[in-house]
């Protein structure tokens, strides 16, 4: 099953099963105990904060968002073949994976684009969901009424691409239910 949201100046699929129930949970523990999370200071607005989430970045080119430059470890096999998997299924490259960790339901990502010129005019971004279920928002910037809300289960795939980053802006809400820890890799293309 595939899912094409028709949405006005957006490009967005949402394959609930890309990755079956036994391999995300497998690829879940594997990530959460095995990667080095780190919890990173951000400046928004010339104020410093701490993110209220863990992140680590994997793949060959360093990211810079939100005044932060993260430097990347190598991609692990287990990464590694989910890009194959991800190229294969997207007929596009991939070269880093930004990985999340939302520890319970107060960790969070706010409104945002993912609109950094490194990433071309129109990206393809990638999100791979694991672990607890969570809602995600997209809003469109100007139409402020044209909003869509939806499950991101674990094991599905969320493609943003076309000119989605330019007219939307995505977040991870905060929520007061008892949820499980998700894990969020969400593959990009570095240009340059
Ligand atoms: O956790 C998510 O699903 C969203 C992550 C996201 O928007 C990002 O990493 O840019
Ligand atoms: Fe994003």
């Amino acid at each position: 099953m595939k899912e094409e949201f028709t949405l006005p100046q957006a490009n967005l699929i949402y394959k609930p099963n890309f990755l079956q129930p036994d391999i995300a949970e497998k690829v879940f523990h594997t990530l959460h105990s095995q990667t080095n999370w780190i919890q990173e200071a951000i400046k928004i607005f010339g104020k410093e904060m701490m993110q209220p989430r863990l992140t680590h970045l994997f793949g060959e080119k360093s990211y810079t968002y939100s005044n932060i430059t993260m430097n990347p470890d190598p991609f692990p096999e287990i990464l590694q073949l989910l890009r194959e998997k991800l190229e294969n299924f997207t007929n596009n490259r991939f070269n880093v994976c930004l990985a999340n960790l939302y520890r319970d339901g107060q960790d969070s990502m706010g409104w945002h684009s993912d609109d950094e010129k490194e990433l071309g005019i129109n990206p393809v971004i990638a999100s791979i969901s694991l672990g607890g279920a969570r809602m995600f928002h997209l809003q469109h910037k100007t139409k402020k009424e044209l909003k869509q809300k939806l499950v991101l289960a674990p094991g599905s795939l969320l493609i943003m691409a076309g000119e989605t980053q330019h007219f939307w802006k995505h977040q991870l809400p905060k929520t007061k239910k008892q949820v499980t820890p998700r894990i969020n890799l969400t593959f990009r293309q570095i240009i340059g």
